[in-house]
């Protein structure tokens, strides 16, 4: 297989640098994108490949980033949106943005944005890392992004992960004929770093426990393996773009993913909003 090259967000922990190990190991160049510099250096080194670091809910922090990559890769065949989580409290970034909404939908809609150029060319595969958690979603409303009127972090999760699920499809209506081609996925119930510092008490224990992190949860390299296969597999015959996978196989989720009108209205106010 050719050697691709591989952009992943959220590669300091968990499920993404567990496919960065695995694809640096498949022989294709990795990048690593992480927030802690510490980290993401510790897991680039191990696997020799490259990093840079980005705080997600700073969106100048995004555009640097996508400076960087678009200066540093000639091409990019994967871009793997998987950096995301469930946080605490209701809380604005300093760009003004519900944190929640930023990290896990707003920056990856920007960096895709400021990376379009590069990713047509190269004919990518982009990846959202959503979540089943898409099909909890309450409707999304428009005009309130951000969540002011009835903020809870497992309300404002799940919105979010409907958020990536919108995001591929309208990517995909409006650059598949260009040769882009846009996954979201559900990786699995994984014991990573997901959901330590949650305020939402059944997550938290779920997450942390001992025994549901041994015996329920599954591991991050098992979570890893649909970015490991999407980023080797062929798009339109071994998978099809524009829809969401789970375990391989395209799966279904609420009426509400499938509202082309809300993906449309999505991309517009997200466009606005990243400026
Ligand atoms: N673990 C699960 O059970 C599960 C289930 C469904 C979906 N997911 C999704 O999988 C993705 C990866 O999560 P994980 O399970 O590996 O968790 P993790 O906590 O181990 O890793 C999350 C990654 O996101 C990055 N991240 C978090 N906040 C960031 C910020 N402000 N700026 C930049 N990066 C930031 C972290 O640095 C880390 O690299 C997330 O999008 C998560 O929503 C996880």
């Amino acid at each position: 297989m050719t050697a691709r090259t591989v952009v992943i967000t959220g590669a300091s922990d968990g499920i993404g640098a567990a496919a960065a190990r695995q694809l640096a190991a498949n022989g294709h160049r990795v990048v690593v994108v992480g927030r802690s510099e510490k980290k993401t250096r510790a897991v680039a080194e191990s696997i020799g490949t490259e990093w840079f670091r980005a705080d997600f809910t700073r969106l100048d922090d995004v555009r640097k980033l996508a400076l960087d990559l678009n200066a540093a890769c000639a091409r990019i065949d994967v871009l793997a949106n998987n950096a995301g989580g469930i946080f605490g409290a209701a809380k604005r970034t300093g760009d003004g943005f519900e944190t929640t909404f930023q990290i896990n939908h707003l920056a990856p809609f920007l960096l895709t944005k400021l990376l379009l150029d590069k990713l047509i060319a190269s004919r990518a595969t982009v990846i959202q890392t959503a979540s089943v958690g898409a099909r909890l979603a309450p409707r999304i409303d428009l005009d309130d992004l951000n969540m002011e009127r009835r903020f809870e972090s497992m309300r404002a999760y799940s919105a979010s992960k409907l958020e990536n699920i919108l995001f591929t499809r309208e990517l995909h209506r409006r650059y598949h004929d260009r040769g882009l081609n846009a996954v979201a996925i559900h990786p699995g119930n994984v014991a990573s770093g997901f959901g330590a510092g949650t305020d939402n008490r059944l997550v938290r224990v779920i997450a942390t426990n001992r025994l549901f992190r041994r015996y329920v949860l599954t591991t991050p390299e098992k979570g890893a393996d649909q970015l490991v296969w999407l980023s080797e597999a062929r798009p339109g015959v071994d998978w099809q773009p524009g829809g969401y996978y789970e375990k391989r196989k395209p799966a279904r989720t609420s009426a509400q993913a499938a509202d082309a009108d809300l993906a449309r209205g999505l991309w517009e106010r997200s466009d606005a909003m990243a400026g």
